[in-house]
């Protein structure tokens, strides 16, 4: 069984989040550990508050799992200040483990803030280098790269720019632009392009936590990280296709066991 580990925050009500991350990793058939950064009180609509685990408690979660247990893949999340990014990347840098990739989240689907904006060097700084694989949608690429994206050469262009600073990969999610749900992969040396008709849906709470995922799911079951993105983007694509309409906001993707071990079809 292949292991894989989120350290990411808490959404309690069940869309995004650790608790996206752990359904993801159920529906790929992998075994799914969770090192939570903070607790959001949050739903589909609106964040109402955030409570930051102590950074001491953070590494200690950390140490508990890998003095333990070999971890496959790491998917990283939410990280709302510089002391939890700190600790975080510490821990990453003392046991090195492979597959990380790293979601920098910024703000909810519903425009609600996750990460103090004063943190955004750290993050460059500190955690970004750690990335195998950063994945950041079209307003945190913006913020990172210093540009403004308006179309697929500035999803581009914001792709050279990340991967500058440091990390191994770069996808910037197109899901926050018009026209079909393009994604820009750059290496290094190529550009890779994963499309998708959009999905006419407001439910799109958790897309980018389960996307992340699913690709570190992948990366963990062996997949190469090209083979990896496909088979995310069909897994997120479908997971809205079958969104649920719960709560009066965004609503969640859906994640079923099913629908992954019939191929992804529909
Ligand atoms: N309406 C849609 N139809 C099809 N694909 C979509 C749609 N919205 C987002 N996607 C895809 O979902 C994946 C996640 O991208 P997105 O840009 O939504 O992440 P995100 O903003 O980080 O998500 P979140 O912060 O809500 O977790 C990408 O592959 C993107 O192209
Ligand atoms: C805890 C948490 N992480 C990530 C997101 C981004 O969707 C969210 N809404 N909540």
């Amino acid at each position: 069984m292949k292991k894989v580990l989120s350290i990411a925050g808490s959404d309690c009500s069940g869309g995004a989040g650790i608790q996206a991350d752990l359904k993801t990793f159920s529906a790929h058939g992998v075994f799914g550990m969770s090192v939570i950064v903070s607790v959001v009180a949050e739903n589909t609509s609106r964040v109402i508050d955030i409570q930051d685990v102590k950074p001491d408690m953070i590494e200690k979660q950390i140490d508990a799992i890998f003095e333990d247990i070999d971890v496959d893949a790491v998917k990283v999340g939410m990280l709302s200040q510089p002391d939890c990014m700190k600790a975080v990347a510490e821990k990453l840098k003392q046991y090195a483990p492979a597959n990380v990739v790293i979601d920098p989240v910024m703000y909810a689907k519903n425009g609600c803030p996750l990460m103090n904006p004063g943190a955004i060097d750290t993050l460059i700084k500190t955690v970004l280098p750690l990335a195998d694989l950063l994945t950041p949608n079209i307003p945190e690429a913006e913020k990172i790269a210093g540009i403004e994206i308006n179309n697929v050469e500035d999803m581009k262009k914001s792709a050279v720019e990340i991967y500058k600073m440091g990390c191994k990969n770069v996808l910037v999610k197109g899901g926050h632009a018009t026209g079909n749900a393009l994604d820009i992969l750059f290496d290094g040396n190529k550009f890779y392009s994963f499309d998708a008709q959009r999905i006419e849906t407001k439910n799109t709470h958790g897309t980018g936590c389960t996307y992340s995922s699913a690709i570190a799911s992948n990366l963990a079951l062996g997949f190469e990280l090209q083979e990896a993105v496909h088979r995310a983007k069909e897994y997120v694509t479908i997971a809205i296709q079958h969104s649920l309409s719960i709560g009066k906001g965004n609503g969640p993707t859906h994640h079923f066991y099913e629908l992954y071990k019939n191929g992804l079809k529909k």
